[in-house]
C-alpha cells in the first residue's frame, strides 16, 4: 500500500494578495532558512480544517520587486513549514484577445526569460538535474478548473505564462514577439519559482490572473500600475473564493503524486556521495532531505 499523507497547502499571494481573510487559527510566524532572509513570516491557519500556509511573495506592504525576491529562502521556508503543495496566485498580462482582464489562467507551461536570479539549491558540490517538461502539477489543475468551473470564474485549463526580468513592462516588440511565441499571459514572478518547487519536491500550480492586456493590443498603448491595479483588486477577491473553494478538495489524505512532483530528485542527483560538499548538504536538508538522508 502507498503511504498516504495530510496535505498541507502552501499559498503564495502575489501583487494584490497580502493576507487571507477567513483563515481559521490564524498566526504570523518568522520561519528562518539556510537561503537567506524570506519575503515576509509565513501566515499558519486552517480552512475547513485544511492546514494552510500563506506568504505574501512581495512581503507585506509590497516592499521586494521580482528581481530581488529571495525565491530560495521562500520556497525553503514553506517546504520547513510542511507544505507538500504550492498554489501560485499571481497577476499577469494577456498576450492573447481571447483572455481579456478579469481571466483566471490555470497555466500549464513556462518560458523562464528571466537571467538575473538565483534559479537552483543545486550548486557546486551538490548537482541535480530535475525534469521541468510539465513544470506545473496537473492535479492540482484539475482541482483549480473544477473549483472555478463551479464558482463561474471566467477561466481557461492551459495556458503558457512567459516570465520576464521586469520590473519594467515589456517594449511593444518584445509583446508582440512573445505572442509570436504562442504565449498567453506575461509576468515577473513565477520562474524560478516553479523550478525551485520542482527541486524542493512540491506540487505547484499557478492562478495567473489577468489584469492587463499588456502593451501589443490596439486599444491598450501601454500598461500602467493604476490600470493593473484597479482588475487587481476585483480579480483578488476572487481568488480568495478560489482558494476557499479548492482547499477543502485538495485537503483529503492522499497517496503519492500521480504526475511524480514529490519525487522529482529520485534520478536528478549526479555528484557522487564522496564529493558532496558538506555545508551545502546541510543547507539542502530540508529541501532534499528526503533524498539525501537515504543515500
Ligand atoms: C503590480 S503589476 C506587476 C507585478 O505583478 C505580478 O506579480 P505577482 O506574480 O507576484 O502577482 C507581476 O509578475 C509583477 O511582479
Ligand atoms: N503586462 C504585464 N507584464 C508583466 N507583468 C505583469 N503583471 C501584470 N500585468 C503585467
Amino acid at each position: 500500500m502507498p503511504e498516504t499523507i495530510a496535505p498541507v497547502i502552501g499559498l503564495i499571494g502575489g501583487s494584490g494578495l497580502y493576507d487571507i481573510e477567513g483563515l481559521e487559527n490564524r498566526r504570523w510566524q518568522r520561519v528562518e532558512s539556510p537561503w537567506g532572509e524570506p519575503s515576509d513570516e509565513l501566515l499558519f491557519g486552517t480552512l475547513a480544517g485544511v492546514s494552510c500556509v500563506f506568504l505574501p511573495r512581495h512581503g507585506r506592504g509590497h516592499r521586494v520587486p521580482p528581481s530581488e525576491l529571495n525565491y530560495r529562502a521562500n520556497i525553503d521556508i514553506m517546504k520547513r513549514a510542511g507544505c507538500t503543495d504550492i498554489l501560485s496566485l499571481s497577476a499577469v498580462g494577456s498576450l492573447n484577445a481571447d483572455l481579456p482582464p478579469g481571466t483566471f489562467v490555470i497555466a500549464d507551461q513556462f518560458i523562464d526569460r528571466t537571467f538575473a536570479r538565483k534559479k537552483s539549491f543545486f550548486e557546486t558540490g551538490c548537482v541535480a538535474h530535475v525534469s521541468m517538461a510539465h513544470p506545473l502539477c496537473p492535479r492540482l489543475g484539475d482541482a483549480l478548473e473544477e473549483a472555478a468551473r463551479d464558482l463561474g470564474l471566467p477561466h481557461k485549463r492551459g495556458g503558457t505564462y512567459l516570465v520576464m526580468e521586469g520590473p519594467q513592462f515589456s517594449t511593444r516588440a518584445e509583446s508582440e514577439l512573445y505572442r509570436a511565441w504562442s504565449c498567453d499571459v506575461i509576468g515577473m514572478t513565477n520562474m524560478p519559482e516553479a523550478k525551485l518547487a520542482r527541486e524542493a519536491e512540491l506540487c505547484y500550480a499557478t492562478v495567473a490572473m489577468v489584469t492587463d492586456f499588456d502593451c501589443w493590443h490596439p486599444g491598450h498603448d501601454h500598461v500602467t500600475v493604476d490600470a493593473v491595479v484597479k482588475v487587481l483588486l476585483a480579480n483578488a477577491d476572487r481568488a480568495k473564493e478560489l482558494v476557499r473553494a479548492v482547499v477543502p478538495a485538495l485537503g483529503a489524505a492522499r497517496g503519492p503524486c500521480p504526475a511524480g512532483c514529490d519525487r522529482a530528485l529520485d534520478a536528478a542527483i549526479v555528484t557522487a556521495p564522496d564529493k558532496r560538499d558538506p555545508a551545502l548538504m546541510a543547507k539542502l536538508d530540508a529541501v532534499a532531505g528526503r533524498v539525501l538522508r537515504a543515500a
